[in-house]
């Protein structure tokens, strides 16, 4: 029996905009680029990453040759990229779009990709694998050094996600999505190795499981809750403190930005729902702003290759 969290719940001085009803098919990865002043997310399966203003306007789709997991914002304008088939830079300010492999984690795998992934507050790319079938509990995490060598941390997971940082950047947040666990480890800020892994938020207790996350200017958590129609806000020891329904089945992932970084972007998906659901929930795939939080976000680090 799930938690009934309708009491606690309902935020009425919320807006909630869907600012781009884009039917994405896996909408992912919203970040705030506060150089550019825009907003960029990705299609995952539709091999894409997005780019538009802070409302949703002007959006524009760069064609990517694979499919993709996640991006950072790199000090050099480019992406550092979790792609399918490995790690990759992107650059588009070309036109095709330029690709620089890195290389694949996991080339003994063919049924594993990268997915969730971010830049850690010393500016190292973490990005973790997920099996394509979504059960088999090979997928690994990662750390991707400013060197570009690659370390693996963790394996045994289905499908890596909540990947975000503490403020202190001493913490890591980790979720493995479909068996609906979350973790924190105590991450070492100078070496990069993790420890003392711990449950996190108790998902089983809510409708959804943490997919795509972030951690706010005041150290709370955010959270997709994806088939859960929802964002979670929850504090550093796993506790709820906000439940913000929407009106999509499966958001993704969510992140602050604009010009105050005080909007919370959030993306959503279509690929899991059957033809019936998608029909009753059009805005499904679109991308969504939830502004009156009273909450601000911080800037994305950046990565920087040595
Ligand atoms: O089903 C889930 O539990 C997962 O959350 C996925 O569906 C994610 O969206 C994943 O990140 C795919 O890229």
């Amino acid at each position: 029996m799930k938690q009934d969290l309708t009491a606690a719940a309902e935020e009425h001085s919320l807006e909630i905009e869907c600012i781009w009803p884009g039917q994405a098919t896996l909408g992912e990865c919203p970040i705030w680029d506060e150089r550019r002043q825009c907003l960029f997310w990705i299609d995952s399966l539709e091999k894409k990453i997005w780019r538009s203003d802070v409302a949703g306007a002007g959006a524009q789709a760069y064609k990517l040759p694979d499919l993709i997991g996640s991006i950072g914002l790199c000090s050099d304008g480019r992406f550092v990229s979790g792609l399918a088939s490995g790690f990759a830079f992107i650059d588009i300010s070309s036109d095709p779009v330029g690709v620089e492999w890195i290389g694949n984690p996991e080339p003994e795998k063919a049924d594993t990709r990268l997915n969730d992934g971010k830049v850690d507050r010393q500016g190292r790319f973490w990005c973790g694998t997920m099996n394509q079938d979504f059960a088999t509990p090979n997928a690994s995490l990662y750390r991707l050094d400013p060197d570009l060598a690659w370390h693996r941390l963790e394996t045994g997971f289905t499908v890596s996600n909540g990947i975000a940082f503490s403020l202190d950047g001493k913490t890591l947040y980790f979720s493995d999505s479909r068996v609906d666990r979350s973790f924190q480890y105590s991450l070492d800020p100078v070496t990069g190795e993790l420890s003392d892994c711990r449950g996190f938020v108790d998902t089983t207790a809510y409708e959804g499981r943490i997919d795509g996350a972030t951690v706010d200017a005041d150290g709370n958590y955010w959270g997709a809750l994806f088939d859960g129609s929802a964002v979670g806000c929850f504090t550093a020891d796993g506790k709820m403190m906000r439940h913000i329904k929407l009106p999509v089945t499966c958001p993704t992932m969510c992140a602050f930005g604009g010009p105050q970084m005080d909007v919370l972007f959030v993306t959503s998906a279509r690929f899991s729902m059957n033809e019936a659901q998608i029909a009753a929930e059009t805005l499904a795939g679109g991308l969504f702003a939830i502004r009156g939080l009273g909450v601000r976000g911080i800037p994305e680090p950046r990565f920087d290759a040595t």
